[in-house]
């Protein structure tokens, strides 16, 4: 067997991350390969906080080269700073040069180079280690939260192989409009709204293999005419799949939120999409904590999974809290009903779901350059 650069490449496609559960190429962590006359040059380049497990993957790589008989292996490993760990370094005096030499191109920086959608100030993701946690639900508030204080908001329903926007927005009865090959985004609640779900058919499964993942989802996010917009919040599949790798590489962001509920087996996985995130050099604005507790009639807060559970989480793993959202009964009816508004009658939850984007706004406008200022402010 010939070997070359591609057939080491092929090899370690089956290298996978120990976290993320992908192969280390498809995650571009493999940043240069080298051959000549039996020697091969691996580098590998990790986040800093990844670099615990380098060993392990160095096994792993010599492993999976074994087969190809090679001289010998060198495997070397380099670090990509996060956006904040470049700034330190540089403030530090002399630190610049160090950051250069380490910054690779990270996805995002590909995605900043090529940024498809300038008329938008700040793409804001929305994760969840697992379904069923409110991830959609956070996603809609939010949404509606930060355009009842003025801003230009839209939402896309990025969670493609099990969309919620339609009914949650109550746009599921009406018809999608294009104009040449754009999507006109339906207007629902003072949010510009697009989702797979207006593209298919009610009730059939929606099965995408990697590569049609990623051409709907580049779709929705580039073929929709958002216009001018001050926040894109985007509703991603539960999980760690190929959406987030997908959008990670198309759009830069400001960050992405990950919505987890208390319990202790919910945090779990929810470390798990941060992870994800830090290692797709995607900044973390927060966490929400959601079906926090709950208010009975007789007015007692009951704290049915644990209330705390997912800021403690938050604490340990240092990155912002940005607040809890109660199990509201309303908000469900609300949910089901295609009527977030109505959640901001409801003073108590209102006032939560306000004070959530609120916090939301802060760490934007902490996580950009300095002319990413916040267009609003939430009183
Ligand atoms: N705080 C809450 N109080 C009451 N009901 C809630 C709350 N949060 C979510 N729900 C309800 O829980 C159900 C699941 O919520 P949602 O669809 O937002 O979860 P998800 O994490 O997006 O799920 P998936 O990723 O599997 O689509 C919905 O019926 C929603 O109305």
């Amino acid at each position: 067997m010939a070997i070359d650069k591609a057939a080491i490449l092929e090899r370690l496609k089956t290298v996978m991350d120990p976290e993320l559960h992908r192969d280390i190429v498809t995650l571009n962590m493999v940043t240069n390969v080298a051959y000549c006359d039996g020697l091969a040059d691996i580098t590998v380049t990790l986040p800093k906080s990844a670099a615990g497990i380098k060993e392990m993957l160095e096994g792993r790589i010599r492993e999976a080269l074994r087969e190809l008989n090679l001289a010998k292996v060198e495997v070397s490993f380099a670090y990509r700073l996060t956006a904040a760990e470049q700034e330190a370094a540089t403030a530090n005096g002399g630190g610049q040069e160090q950051a250069e030499e380490q910054a690779e191109q990270s996805p995002q920086d590909v995605a900043r180079a090529s940024n498809p959608l300038p008329s938008v100030k700040h793409v804001i993701a929305v994760g969840a280690g697992k379904g069923g946690v409110g991830k959609s639900t956070v996603s809609v508030n939010l949404a509606v939260a930060l355009a009842r204080s003025g801003a230009k908001v839209g939402i896309m329903d990025g969670d493609i192989y099990g969309p919620s926007l339609p009914t949650m927005l109550g746009t599921d009865k009406l018809e999608l409009k294009t104009i040449g090959n754009m999507i006109v985004p339906f207007e629902m609640h003072g949010v510009k709204v697009t989702t797979i779900g207006a593209l298919v058919e009610d009730d059939k499964p929606l099965i995408w293999r990697g590569p049609m993942a990623h051409g709907a989802f580049k779709q929705l996010a580039t073929q929709t005419d958002w216009g001018d917009l001050d926040y894109l919040i985007i509703d991603l599949p539960p999980g760690t799949g190929d959406v987030p790798l997908t959008l990670s590489q198309l759009l830069p962001l400001a960050g992405a939120v990950v919505v987890c509920t208390p319990q202790k087996v919910a945090q779990d996985d929810a470390v798990r999409a941060l992870k994800m995130f830090e290692q797709l050099d995607i900044n973390i604005l927060g966490v929400v904590e959601n079906m926090s507790y709950f208010i009975g009639n007789d007015g007692v807060e009951y704290d049915i999974f644990g209330r705390g559970g997912a800021e403690m989480m938050a604490q340990e793993n240092g990155v912002p809290f940005l607040g809890s959202i109660p199990i509201n009964m309303g908000l469900r009816k609300n949910s089901d009903a295609g009527d977030p508004t109505a959640n901001f009658e409801d003073s108590k939850l209102g006032e939560e779901l306000m004070n959530v984007a609120k916090r939301l706004t802060h760490q934007v406008s902490l996580s950009g350059p300095e002319d990413w200022t916040p267009s609003i402010s939430i009183s």
